[in-house]
C-alpha cells in the first residue's frame, strides 16, 4: 500500500507535513515555526480533540481512559490528514495504531523530531498536561515509552530530525533544508 504510485503522489502533493516522536521532542513548538515559515496553516491533533470535545486531554484520560482518547485520537486525525497544506503536529502516541500510521504515511511527509531521553525529561518534568506522565519517575518512564515507541516512529518517519542542543529555529531551518531534499528526491 504505502509504496503505490497513488499513495506516494499524494504523500508529497497534498503539501502536508506531519510531525511524529515523544512528549517533548518539539511537535508543537517546531511545528508552530515551521508553519509560520512556510506559510502553511498549522494544527496539531491533541489542540483539535480538546477543541472538539471542550475539555482537556487529563480529563478525557480520567473520565474514558487511554483507549477512549486514541480512539478520539484517531478520529482527528482522520479529518485531518484529508486537508492540505497542513504542518500537523500529532501527540506522542499517535504511532501506536497501525491505521493511524497508515493515514500519516499516505498523506504527508512524515518528519521524526528526535530526541534522547534526558532531553526529553528536561522539557516535560514540570508539566502537569501529559497524563501518562503523572508519575513518580518520569525519566524512567519516559524511557520505558522510547523503548516502546522509537521502531514505529523510525518506520512511519520519510525523515528522521535529531533535535538536542540547537536552537528551536536553527533545527526548523535544517529541516526545511531536508524536506526539500526529500521533496526533489521523491517527485
Ligand atoms: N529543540 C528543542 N530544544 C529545546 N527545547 C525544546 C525543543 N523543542 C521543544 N522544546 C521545549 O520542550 C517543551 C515541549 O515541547 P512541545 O510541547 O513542542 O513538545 P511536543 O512534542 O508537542 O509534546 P507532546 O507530544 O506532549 O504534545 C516546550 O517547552 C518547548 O519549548
Ligand atoms: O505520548 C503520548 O501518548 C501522549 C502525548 C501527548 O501529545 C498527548 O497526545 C497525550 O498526553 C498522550
Ligand atoms: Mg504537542
Amino acid at each position: 500500500m504505502q509504496n503505490s504510485p497513488t499513495n506516494s503522489t499524494r504523500k508529497i502533493q497534498s503539501g502536508n507535513l506531519i510531525l511524529v516522536g515523544m512528549m517533548g521532542s518539539g511537535k508543537t513548538t517546531m511545528g508552530r515555526i515551521l508553519a509560520r515559515h512556510l506559510n502553511k496553516v498549522f494544527v496539531d491533533s491533541d489542540e483539535e480533540i480538546q477543541f472538539r470535545t471542550g475539555v482537556t486531554i487529563p480529563h478525557i484520560f480520567d473520565v474514558e481512559g487511554e483507549p477512549g482518547f486514541r480512539q478520539r485520537e484517531t478520529d482527528a486525525l482522520a479529518a485531518l490528514v484529508v486537508r492540505n497544506d497542513l504542518v500537523l503536529a500529532t501527540g506522542g502516541g499517535a504511532v501506536l495504531a497501525p491505521e493511524n500510521r497508515a493515514m500519516m504515511s499516505e498523506n504527508g511527509i512524515v518528519i521524526y523530531l528526535k530526541a534522547n531521553v534526558h532531553d526529553l525529561w528536561l522539557r516535560t518534568r514540570n508539566d502537569r498536561n501529559r497524563p501518562l506522565l503523572q508519575t513518580g519517575n518520569v525519566h524512567a518512564k519516559l524511557a520505558e515509552l522510547l523503548q516502546q515507541r522509537n521502531a514505529l516512529y523510525q518506520q512511519v518517519a520519510d525523515i528522521v530530525m535529531p533535535t538536542g542542543r540547537q536552537s528551536v529555529h536553527a533545527l526548523m531551518l535544517k529541516l526545511v533544508n531536508e524536506i526539500e531534499l526529500y521533496r526533489k528526491n521523491n517527485q
